[in-house]
């Protein structure tokens, strides 16, 4: 499958046709990814001298120039297309690894790093409720094999979230009605239920943006 040609024809919101590749990015993608992630960490809880913060803008600007050569479109870039990656490769979600994806729902590990810090020391709510928009958007494309769209996503915040902690994140469709599935989600710590959630996915018609 071609991955960047602009003949591709762009089937409404998500392509129905994305070419998954554990290659992308090439052999180092995954420590580059880390990396990014860990500076991320750093610079949420870090407080520079004056002298660091002018010596990191250095090194950050001229990386940035250096990948400024190498940006790609949503659709090739490693990061949301590399699926031996937690949570695919894309940065701005919380790392997760799939355990069991099939129609009856999504079996996930997740984990929260430092940078998702809310407050006190605990995960910030909306980072809980992105982890879940991602896996209850999977659980309803398993459901339907079709790609769908959040309507609404309720979080209910029935105990602090941990950061640095493996965590058990299941999904599944409850009801489907047409082209509306219900879907539900918990998120656990332990035996501890951290969070749960009631949403409405629609199934994208074709061609639907
Ligand atoms: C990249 C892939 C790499 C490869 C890896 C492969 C594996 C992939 C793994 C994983 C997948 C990734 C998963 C990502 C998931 C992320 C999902 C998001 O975050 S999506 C962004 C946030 N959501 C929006 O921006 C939507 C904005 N809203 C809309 O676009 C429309 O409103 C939409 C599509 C939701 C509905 O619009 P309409 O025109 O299609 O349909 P209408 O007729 O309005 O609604 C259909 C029915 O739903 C009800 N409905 C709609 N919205 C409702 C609401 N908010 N509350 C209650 N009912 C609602 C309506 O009343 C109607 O019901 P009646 O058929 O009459 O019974």
């Amino acid at each position: 499958m071609s991955d960047s040609s602009p003949t591709v024809p762009h089937e409404g919101g998500f392509r129905p046709d994305l070419d998954i590749s554990t290659e992308r990015g090439g052999p180092h993608y995954a420590e580059f990814s880390e990396q990014v992630r860990t500076l991320m960490d750093k610079a949420r809880f870090a407080c520079p001298t004056d002298e660091l913060a002018v010596e990191a803008i250095a090194v950050l600007s001229e990386l940035n120039a250096k990948l400024d050569a190498h940006l790609v479109d949503e659709w090739t870039t490693p990061a949301g297309t590399r699926v031996d990656l937690p949570a695919r490769g894309n940065l701005t979600l919380p790392p997760y690894e799939i355990e069991e994806a099939t129609p009856e729902g999504v079996l996930a590990t997740v984990w929260f790093r430092p940078y998702h810090l809310g407050g006190n020391g605990v995960t910030h709510g909306g980072q809980v409720a992105v982890a879940f928009d991602d896996l209850g958007g999977m659980a309803s494309l398993v459901a339907v094999n079709g790609v769908c769209r959040t309507a609404y996503l309720k979080v209910n915040y029935r105990s602090l979230t941990p950061l640095n902690t493996r965590l058990t994140i299941r999904t599944w469709v409850e009801r489907r009605e047409g082209r509306k599935l219900f879907v539900a989600g918990t998120l656990h710590d332990g035996d501890r239920l951290c969070a749960d959630i009631e949403s409405l996915f629609i199934e994208l018609r074709p061609g639907q943006a």
